[in-house]
């Protein structure tokens, strides 16, 4: 909370007060009016009280007016505060935090949990305030009226607060509940759209549905259940305020023929009542909101709990300047962190567990990578393969360092990677990820944010475009450049998506290339066109070419080996076909054969 969020909390809070004694002041002088012009029957006795009343509420509902409109700022301004925190955590958060979480889930806990912490913040916020305040001043004005009456009343107040304590943690297992299931029917109806060519492919429609009903029915129960203990709660409470107000219309009918007491103090004091029940009643019922409201807390803090597997370096000087491309690593090995989303102390804190022991260990998932050492120079393509799960993805993920190795190094021209500022180090290593990735919006954004800040013009846009072999296609769009894609577009094939990537790649013009797989699920001649100019954007780089596609293999400079997370096999195309191992039996099996057709 800053200083201004302060200072506009107390000038909220003053408001709430004011307001609260300006409508205490209109209570008392309604006594006077009930006391001097009805009691009375004189009509000349009303207007003073009156006017003085009209006043007070007046200047009491332009108080409150400020206050609320200002408390109601302040809160949202948090809420909004609050989103945009745990989304630029969640933007950190590593790549397997999110195939361990289901999307819907945390869309859920971006929307409708923050919506129940607004709602808690917003009402809650000025609502305490100002039942607080009205609670105690309605309360002095009755003891002030007739202590020994008000004190009986209050005997009664506790009983309030016993209901509203014994209803508090049934209704939070509800809400939670609710929460979870409203998460989970985000998850199931986004996964379905996302799947629905196996859908309906395979007949699956009734399925789908039935995946949604189990959900929507965990729903439902949990919200009839939630709100009708709400309602159970409002309906005791007002069963509770009934007895109270008899009781004190019946102590005040005994003491109005005793002749100790006023029909206007009587009229007053019941109407302090009326005042009072409300901000009670609030004062109980935000128990169940702020209830409520810890439920989606405790989803935020979840995720919030969740550490970023890399931090930037504490106190890093300035990058170096040309960083040439030099990459080495030196005796690698990772595992990612376990399935309960426990980390590998080592896979945060990096060069903690300098021992490598990359033994077995029954609770922790297995080494992706053990013991791998190479070293990859500018101008050098290194083609990368193996067999499947043999850990080539792993080394495209430890590169831009969304996780650091458990052991060993990886340097950059001689520099260990976490002692670069992250953002510094992302924009030297250029990764072209298995999935081509793409951003909701035209094709001329998608190439431009290839250059950090947006900062590409047309020009360079069209040449990269040209260069990745892709300008033809986008030029024969109706649209051309300003074509609108997005995640899932049906209007572009796979290979042309692949060429936008690839030009949004060139455009970053980084020393370091990493390409997962850049040919898979493309036939030949789309291969052929993808990698055309690929061999563009890898002159002059240090160039990491995963793939099982090994027709590109004799054109390497170093083939790099990888089974079962070690480093089997290193050298050019003819020398390890020579050898008759790993790689031999990998490009006899055909993959490299089949795509070297000419
Ligand atoms: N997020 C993850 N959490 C846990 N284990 C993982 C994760 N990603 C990969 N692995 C495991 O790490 C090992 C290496 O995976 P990796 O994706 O690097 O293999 P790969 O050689 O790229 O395989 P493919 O050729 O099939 O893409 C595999 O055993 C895999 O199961």
């Amino acid at each position: 909370m800053t200083e201004g969020d302060r200072l506009w909390l107390v000038l909220i809070c003053l408001c709430v007060v004011v307001a609260a004694l300006a409508e205490t002041g209109a209570v008392l002088l309604f006594g006077q009016l009930a006391d001097n012009a009805l009691q009375k029957g004189s009509v000349s006795a009303f207007w003073g009280p009156a006017a003085q009343w009209l006043g007070m509420a007046v200047f009491g509902a332009l108080v409150g007016y400020a206050g609320n409109s200002a408390a109601v700022w302040v809160a949202e301004r948090f809420v909004m505060r609050l989103r945009a925190r745990v989304f630029g955590h969640v933007q950190a958060l590593p790549p397997h935090f999110f195939q361990r979480h289901r999307q819907g889930d945390l869309v859920e806990r971006l929307t409708g949990d923050v919506e129940a912490i607004e709602q808690m913040v917003v009402s809650g916020v000025v609502q305490t305030v100002s039942a607080l305040f009205s609670t105690v001043f309605f309360f002095g004005a009755a003891l002030f009226l007739r202590w020994d009456l008000a004190l009986a009343t209050f005997v009664l107040a506790p009983l309030f607060w016993l209901a509203a304590r014994q209803f508090a943690t049934r209704i939070k297992t509800a809400a939670r509940q609710e929460r979870v299931a409203d998460g989970a029917i985000t998850s199931v109806v986004e996964e379905s759209l996302g799947n629905i060519v196996l859908t309906q492919a395979y007949n699956r429609q009734r399925d789908e549905e039935q995946r949604l009903s189990t959900e929507a029915g965990a729903w439902m129960r949990a919200s009839v259940r939630g709100n009708r203990l709400s309602e159970m709660y409002e309906q005791l409470v007002e069963v509770m305020e009934t007895v109270c107000v008899l009781a004190i219309i019946g102590l005040g009918a005994w003491e109005i023929s005793a002749g100790r007491m006023t029909l206007g103090q009587l009229l007053s004091f019941a109407a302090f009542l009326g005042y009072l029940f409300p901000p009670i009643r609030q004062l109980g019922q935000l128990g169940l909101v702020v209830t409520a409201a810890t439920a989606g807390a405790e989803r935020l803090l979840e995720i919030l709990a969740a550490k970023p597997a890399v931090t930037d370096p504490p106190g890093a000087g300035r990058p170096p300047h040309g960083i040439r491309g030099v990459v080495e690593f030196d005796r690698v090995s990772f595992r990612y962190p376990g399935p309960d989303g426990s980390s590998d102390e080592a896979v945060r804190a990096p060069g903690l567990d300098r021992a490598p022991g990359p033994g077995p260990s029954p609770d922790r998932a297995p080494y992706a990578l053990r013991d791998v050492s190479f070293t990859a120079r500018p101008g050098e393509l290194i083609l990368l393969t193996g067999p499947s799960g043999a850990g080539k993805s792993t080394v495209s993920k430890l590169l831009p360092r969304f996780y650091d190795p458990a052991a060993g190094d990886i340097r950059l021209d001689g520099i260990r990677l976490d002692a670069l500022p992250l953002e510094f180090l992302r924009e030297r290593v250029t990764l072209l990820p298995q999935e081509t990735l793409v951003l909701h919006g035209t094709i001329r954004e998608n190439i431009a944010c290839g250059r950090p800040g947006g900062t590409a013009t047309d020009d360079e846009i069209r040449r990269a475009a040209r260069d990745a072999a892709a300008h033809d296609f986008i030029a024969a769009l109706p649209d051309g450049y300003a074509t609108h894609i997005a995640p899932g577009t049906a209007q572009l094939s796979g290979g042309q998506l692949q060429r936008i990537a690839i030009a949004r790649a060139l455009l970053r013009d980084s020393p370091v290339l990493v390409l997962d797989e850049p040919t898979a699920g493309l036939d030949a001649v789309a291969a052929r066109q993808v990698i055309a100019p690929l061999r563009h954007l890898m002159h002059g780089r240090t160039t990491l070419l995963i793939t099982h596609d090994l027709h590109v293999a004799p054109d390497a400079d170093r083939i790099l080996v990888l089974d079962g997370g070690r480093l089997v096999e290193s050298g050019r195309h003819a020398e390890l076909l020579a050898r008759g191992g790993t790689y031999a039996r990998l490009y006899g099996d055909g993959a490299g054969r089949r795509l070297a057709v000419p």
